[in-house]
């Protein structure tokens, strides 16, 4: 049961199989059997999870289930959880409870879905391991010696250990996408505006979009289809109507343009996750579709483009908390100087640190023109580079990430290592584009991703490549021995 797909989840449920308080039971036992290991969990709600199933028993019994109507999912802590710790990965929310539900969670919650807990990250999702968590770091179940990738490496490491069947993530600059891939999972960054940020606590917020973490583009589909939606809460939200994802899973990809950009096969990438993803390309051939070399000319850019522009809006939404409304507040404080300064420093650990003082000495008076304003510049273009290519291809592919996952610390001290692991997908937030990670083998006994990256709003037509990729190759159904 704990290897199942959302979707076979819902049918089960729907054919009375079994109910969601024992669907529940079991996810529970599983974290209780592997959290020590993995500490994909930062809080587990079991009480709140047996009330929930119970009351989808109930609502299923009076007719009115959905297709996620009872279905366990995990959220990362980053989604506001009314009554609920939401730490973000920090010690200065550690004792935060949240007054309010963010409105992706509330509407997983409408839709009938049972909350386990919420998952780890790299503090404030500033990372790309996990590591930087107040809570520890989470470790991957295919090997626990390496990271799960990150930000949204608990929801990843839960999904693939079968401690949750599904898990919300967000992704800023690769973190829905990058711990997908390195967890042999299918997980979907959507079209910035696509699914609104209110709740979600706010990293840098031109970026920022929460998307599913699933072990299927099938399952994938089927929760978008419940996270998507305008919300007046969000004014970057957009008001374009949710189509059904799952409406064209099966349509043929006979046609279907793909571009190969030639920046992300060059120097860096790992030759044998190259190799696995031109594979994975030659099996979306033999389904129909043509590929072709294309340019992204300023692939190498965004990585100082966007650890400008990540940081400097950070270092803004991070001057919330100041120990004055919420959070931690250092003891005994001289005055208020001394309390600002000292709950900042004891609760904000090392590279939310570094990258609130990148952020505001890019944004500062004399600094503001030659970092920022130039970073903006080159986001831009890099947005046109897109566009140039989406006028000769439908849908751009990739590896997601240039290595396989690392052993835990080995970039630790080293954060522009870190960051150059997010070379091929910093460009795709930059952009405000639609990408998914998809598994599409193993290198060294770790899973790789291929990524695919669409045109605004165009998920549905991501989430249809994937999935006939999908009805082909077998990657996706690989588990891990852990456990
Ligand atoms: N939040 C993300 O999408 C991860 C990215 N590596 C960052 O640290 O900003």
């Amino acid at each position: 049961m704990n290897n199942s797909t959302l979707k076979q989840l819902s049918e089960g449920l729907a054919r009375g199989e079994y109910s969601s308080v024992e669907l529940t039971e079991a996810y529970l036992k599983r974290i209780d059997s592997t959290d020590g290991d993995l500490n994909a969990f930062i809080t587990v709600t079991a009480d709140q999870a047996r009330t929930q199933a119970a009351a989808a028993d109930e609502r299923r019994a009076s007719g009115q289930a959905g297709p996620l109507t009872g279905v366990p999912i995990a959220h990362k802590d980053i989604f506001c959880t009314q009554g609920v710790r939401t730490s973000c990965g920090s010690k200065i929310l550690d004792n935060f409870t949240a007054p309010y539900e963010s409105t992706v969670t509330h509407k997983l919650q409408d839709a009938g879905m049972v909350m386990l807990g919420k998952t780890n990250l790299d503090e404030f999702a500033m990372g790309s391991s996990t590591e930087s968590s107040f809570y520890g770091p989470t470790r991957n179940p295919w090997n626990t010696e390496v990271i799960p990738g990150g930000s949204s490496g608990g929801s990843a490491a839960a999904v693939a250990s079968g401690q949750a069947p599904v898990a919300t993530g967000t992704d800023t600059g690769g973190s829905i996408r990058q711990p997908a891939a390195l967890c042999n999972l299918t997980g979907l960054k959507p079209t910035y505006g696509r699914v609104s940020r209110w709740g979600m606590i706010a990293y840098g917020s031109s970026l920022d979009q929460g998307g599913p973490i699933a072990r299927t583009a099938e399952d994938a589909a089927l929760l978008l289809n419940s996270m998507a939606g305008f919300d007046h809460k969000d004014s970057t939200s957009k008001d374009i109507a949710v189509p059904d994802y799952t409406a064209d899973l099966d349509k043929p990809l006979d046609g279907l343009r793909i571009g190969l950009p030639k920046e992300y096969f060059g120097e860096g990438l790992n030759s044998d996750i190259a190799a696995r993803v031109q594979a994975g390309v030659q099996e979306l051939e033999k389904l129909g579709a043509t590929v072709k070399e294309i340019s992204l000319p300023r692939t190498r850019l965004s990585i100082p483009a966007y650890y400008i522009i990540a940081p400097a809006e950070a270092s803004t939404n991070l001057s919330r908390f100041d120990g004055v409304r919420f959070g931690y507040r250092c003891e005994n404080p001289t005055d208020l100087l001394d309390m600002y300064t000292r709950t900042r420093a004891e609760g904000f650990g090392e590279e939310v640190k570094r990258r609130i003082m990148v952020g505001t000495y890019a944004l500062s008076a004399g600094y503001y023109d030659a970092y920022y304003n130039k970073a903006q510049q080159l986001r831009r273009l890099i947005k046109d580079d897109f566009q140039n290519a989406f006028a000769e291809v439908d849908v751009i592919a990739g590896p997601t990430t240039p290595s396989p996952a690392w052993k835990l610390g080995a970039k630790s001290n080293d954060p522009v290592a870190m960051y150059l692991e997010d070379i091929y997908t910093l460009s795709v937030n930059l952009a405000g584009l639609p990408g998914m990670s998809v598994p599409c083998g193993q290198v060294d006994g770790l899973p790789v991703g291929l990524q695919l990256i669409g045109n605004y709003f165009a998920e549905a037509q991501l989430l249809n490549v994937a999935h006939q990729y999908q009805q082909v190759t077998d990657w996706h159904q690989q588990t891990p021995a852990f456990g």
